[in-house]
C-alpha cells in the first residue's frame, strides 16, 4: 500500500510550481497527484515546461477545491498575492492542509496589508490562523499546523541575517539599512517590460523604493523579537542574472564585537539546522555558491572605525525563497526531519 503524503501544486505552470516539482523527484514521503493550472487544464505541463517531459505525465488539472481534496491531503498555492487571498479558505474549508508561497496570509493586520499590497485583505481569522513558516526562527510554532504562511523571498535573506544579532541586542534596529539584489525570476515567469532581455542584459537597477511589499513583513518579524516597533530602510535591486537574492545589511553595533564573536554568535543560533552555513571571518558568501539548493549563506564584516556591522545573506530565491523553504515547512507540518527530499548541493559553477 502507498503511504506517501498526496500533494497538488496550484499554479504549478509558474517558476514556484514548477521549483516544487523538481525538488519533490527526490522526496521520499510525498507523490504529486494533481498539477493544477486556471489556464491551461488538460494540456501537459511538458507542452509549456519541456524540461518536464516524462517527469509529470499526468495532464493539468482545474482550479476545483473539492476535487483537489479528493485527490490530495495537502495543496501548495503558488499563486499571485490576490489570487491566494481569494483561494485558500475554500481549500482549508475542504478538508486541505495549505502551504501558501504569497504574500496574502504573513501580514496579521490586514489593513497593513491592503496599504502595502492594494488588494483586499482576508478575514482576520485566517491572518491569525496562518503560521509564518520561518522554519529557522519558528519551527516548532509550523510542527502539526495545517495552514503555513510561506515567507517571502527578500525576508528570508534578510531575517536569517538579521535576526541572531537583533535579538541578541547587539545591533541597534533602529539604524538597520537593507541593500537587497535579486535575480530576475524573483518576478515570476510572466513577461514584462521590466524583465525583458533587452531591459536587463547587462543593466542593473532599483525599483520600488521604500514602497516595497516586503517592508513591513520585515518589520513585523523584528518588532515582534523585540517588543517594540522597528522600522528599516529597504532598497530592492534587479540584477541581470536569472536566479539569487544578496541582502547586504548594515546596522550599528551596540558594543565592541569582534567577526569572530558575530560567527560565534550566529552558529550558535543555527546550530543543529539544516540550511544556514555561517562563513569563517573575512570569507563573504556569493549567489552561485548557494544557487539550485535551500542554503542560506551568511558572512560578516565588523568595521571597527565606523562601529557598524555589516551583514551578507545570500539565498536561491526560487528554492529557500520559495519552494524549498515550503518544503521544509511540509516535513516540519508532517513531523518529518526538515531536510527530507531538500539535501541538494548547489549547481556550481
Ligand atoms: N519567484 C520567486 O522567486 C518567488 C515568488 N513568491 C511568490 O510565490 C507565488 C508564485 O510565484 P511565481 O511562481 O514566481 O509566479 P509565476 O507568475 O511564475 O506563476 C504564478 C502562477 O499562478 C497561476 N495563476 C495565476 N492566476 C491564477 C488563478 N486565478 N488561479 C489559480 N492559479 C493562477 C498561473 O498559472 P496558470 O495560468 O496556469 O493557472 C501562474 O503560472 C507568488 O505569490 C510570488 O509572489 C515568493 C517568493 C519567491
Ligand atoms: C525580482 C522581483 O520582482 N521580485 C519580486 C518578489 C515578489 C514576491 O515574491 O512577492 P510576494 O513575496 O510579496 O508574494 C518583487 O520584488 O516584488
Amino acid at each position: 500500500m502507498n503511504n506517501k503524503l498526496r500533494v497538488a501544486i496550484v499554479g504549478s505552470t509558474g517558476y514556484g510550481g514548477v521549483e516544487l516539482i523538481r525538488f519533490f523527484q527526490n522526496h521520499p514521503q510525498v507523490e504529486i497527484t494533481s498539477v493544477i493550472s486556471s489556464s491551461s487544464s488538460g494540456e501537459s505541463i511538458a507542452d509549456g515546461f519541456p524540461h518536464l517531459t516524462d517527469v509529470i505525465r499526468r495532464p493539468l488539472d482545474g482550479v476545483d477545491p473539492a476535487e483537489i481534496a479528493s485527490r490530495a491531503d495537502l495543496v501548495f498555492t503558488a499563486t499571485p498575492s490576490g489570487v491566494s487571498a481569494k483561494l485558500v479558505p475554500s481549500l482549508l474549508e475542504a478538508g486541505l492542509k495549505v502551504i501558501d508561497l504569497s504574500g496574502d496570509f504573513r501580514l496579521k493586520d490586514g489593513s497593513v496589508y491592503e496599504q502595502w499590497y492594494k488588494h483586499p485583505a482576508p478575514s482576520a481569522e485566517l491572518l491569525e490562523k496562518a503560521v509564518y513558516g520561518m522554519a529557522e526562527v519558528y519551527g516548532d510554532e509550523v510542527k502539526g499546523k495545517d495552514f503555513i504562511s510561506n515567507p517571502g523571498c527578500y525576508p528570508t535573506a534578510t531575517l536569517l541575517g538579521l535576526i541572531p544579532a537583533v535579538e541578541a541586542g547587539w545591533i541597534d534596529p533602529s539604524t538597520i539599512i537593507i541593500d537587497a539584489k535579486s535575480g530576475v525570476s524573483g518576478a515570476g515567469r510572466g513577461t514584462s517590460l521590466t524583465n525583458h532581455y533587452a531591459e536587463m542584459n547587462e543593466n542593473f537597477k532599483a525599483y520600488k523604493l521604500n514602497k516595497h511589499q516586503h517592508i513591513p513583513e520585515i518589520e513585523q518579524v523584528l518588532g515582534n523579537i523585540t517588543g517594540s516597533p522597528v522600522t528599516v530602510t529597504f532598497t530592492t535591486q534587479l540584477v541581470p542574472m536569472t536566479r539569487g537574492i544578496m541582502s547586504t545589511m548594515y546596522a550599528k553595533l551596540t558594543g565592541e564585537h569582534s567577526d569572530q564573536e558575530i560567527v560565534d554568535l550566529y552558529r550558535k543560533y543555527y546550530e543543529n539546522r539544516s540550511f544556514v552555513r555561517v562563513r569563517e571571518p573575512g570569507i563573504w558568501p556569493s549567489t552561485k555558491e548557494v544557487s539550485g539548493s535551500n542554503y542560506c549563506d551568511i558572512g560578516f564584516s565588523v568595521d571597527p572605525r565606523t562601529g557598524r556591522l555589516t551583514i551578507i545573506s545570500v539565498i536561491d530565491n526560487l528554492v529557500k525563497g520559495a519552494s524549498g523553504q515550503a518544503i521544509q515547512n511540509m516535513n516540519l507540518m508532517m513531523g518529518w526531519e526538515e531536510n527530507l527530499g531538500l539535501n541538494m548541493t548547489p549547481v556550481y559553477p
